[in-house]
């Protein structure tokens, strides 16, 4: 299986382009569900996690087509209810075919999903929402089986947290149910936007993304269109952490820093220089970094979760000590371990990380155990002195775009090798 060899201490300069987000992308592919004609999206990053969501959505009957970062996605008739175990434990966003299929068929059976390892996840808040939309839902052998057959009617909804996944599925379903929806809690993520921007391109009506309350009206039908994916917030930010752990100068083409929320401040505290400009935001950093505040993970606009793995490396490195709270998932300090093999002084205790940064790490052999693991890793990896060489790729392919790629065309010594495990 390919490794990534990475040799440390290459400082970075030029032009990075940042990707579609992962993350909205995945949501707006599964809403072509909704409709017969023909979904067409912009800036969809290449990566694993969306060619297997193409394997479900081909499934179910969505016909796809497309080249580079385009693709068109027409659900004239759907083939299929089912969403497989095998297709949908791959990934997290899978699951939100569930309420588009009952929505436009009155009924769906979906396996309960995978994801990255990082908490017990469970999907217990989508499946409230969607039994107050009016679904019946029965769970056996791992699938959920939900039925409308009267079909589905607005509520009012008020989530006990935050969640982006049910969120975005109770958004997303509502559109096509009778009445008008209310969601209070609502997760406020830019690719919560970027999905209703999507819908409402479609016909939806939707009110209040960005804020806690979202108000959705139920439509008759949605209709075909064009959508851009929002730019890749986490990519951002995960490429800003590597100039301030290596050091250099990255016009991060396509990036807006109003997509970052706390972690631009973070970043800032680290000792980096942020600013936009007409082609995206330019970071720099020469020199160690410094000890940012204290961070706890938060939903947005807070700090991401997405991105602590990737800080925790930077502050490994950093002049002083830093103190990470993770409070999103309750298993999410997996790179911890993985850290401390290329020299990290880290301690954890409960969801608490304290990072006692290093002048200096030095390269290893290490084990991806997630997707921002893997970055958090390469973060480190680019600034540790010698190699490190990055096993279990596949979880770094489900996120990242062309990273290796990426990373070579501003100086950075990364390549993929054919090393026997
Ligand atoms: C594909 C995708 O977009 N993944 C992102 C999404 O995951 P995802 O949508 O799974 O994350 P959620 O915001 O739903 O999860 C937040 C917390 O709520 C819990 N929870 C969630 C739903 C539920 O029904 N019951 C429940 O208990 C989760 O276990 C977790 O502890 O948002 C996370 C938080 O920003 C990100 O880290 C993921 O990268
Ligand atoms: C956790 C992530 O993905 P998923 O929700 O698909 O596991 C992620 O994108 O960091």
């Amino acid at each position: 299986m390919d490794k990534l060899a990475i040799i440390g201490g290459r400082e970075l300069y030029g032009v990075l382009p940042v990707s579609g987000a992962k993350n909205s992308a995945l949501k707006v592919m599964v809403a072509s569900l909704l409709t017969e004609e023909c979904l067409t999206l912009e800036n969809v990053p290449s990566l694993a996690d969306v060619r297997q969501l193409m394997v479900l959505l081909d499934h179910l009957g969505v016909a796809i087509s497309g080249g580079g970062t385009t693709l068109h996605l027409t659900a004239e008739t759907l083939r299929s209810t089912l969403a497989p175990y095998d297709i949908v434990r791959k990934m997290r966003a899978s699951f939100n075919v569930l309420g588009p299929l009952l929505a436009r068929e009155g009924k769906a059976k979906v396996s309960l999903p995978g994801g990255c390892a990082i908490g017990a996840r469970p999907v217990d808040q989508h499946l409230k929402a969607l039994e107050a939309l009016g679904a019946e839902i029965d769970l056996d052998e791992g699938y959920v089986l939900a039925s409308a057959e009267r079909g589905l009617r607005g509520a009012s909804i008020t989530f006990p947290f935050v969640s982006v996944g049910a969120t975005e599925h109770t958004m997303m379903t509502a559109t096509l149910a009778k009445g008008e929806t209310i969601l209070e809690n609502a997760a406020r993520e830019p690719e919560i936007v970027d999905i209703a921007e999507c819908l409402r391109m479609m016909g939806a009506k939707i009110e209040g993304d960005g804020t806690s309350t979202i108000k959705i009206t139920g439509v008759d039908r949605l209709s075909g269109g064009t959508h851009r994916v929002v730019p890749d917030r986490v990519e951002m930010g995960s490429y800003a952490m590597a100039v301030g752990a290596v050091g250099g100068e990255l016009l991060l083409e396509g990036g807006r820093l109003d997509l970052l929320g706390a972690a631009k401040g973070v970043l800032l505290d680290a000792g980096l220089s942020l600013s936009e400009e007409e082609g995206g935001v330019r970071v720099k950093k020469w020199g160690r970094p410094t000890v940012g505040t204290d961070i706890r993970t938060e939903p947005f606009p807070g700090f991401p979760t997405d991105l602590q793995a990737q800080y925790m490396a930077l502050m490994a490195l950093a002049d002083g000590t830093s103190v990470i709270r993770e409070t999103v998932f309750e298993n999410r300090f997996m790179h911890v371990p993985e850290l401390m093999r290329l020299g990290a002084d880290i301690r954890v205790d409960g969801q608490q990380a304290t990072v006692r940064g290093k002048p200096v790490l030095k390269g290893a052999p290490v084990m991806a155990t997630d997707l921002r693991a893997s970055m958090s890793l390469i973060v480190a990896g680019l600034a540790a002195e010698g190699q490190t060489l990055l096993s279990r790729l596949y979880h770094l392919d489900r996120g990242f775009e062309r990273l290796d790629e990426k990373l070579r065309a501003v100086g950075a010594l990364v390549e993929r090798v054919a090393v026997p495990d």
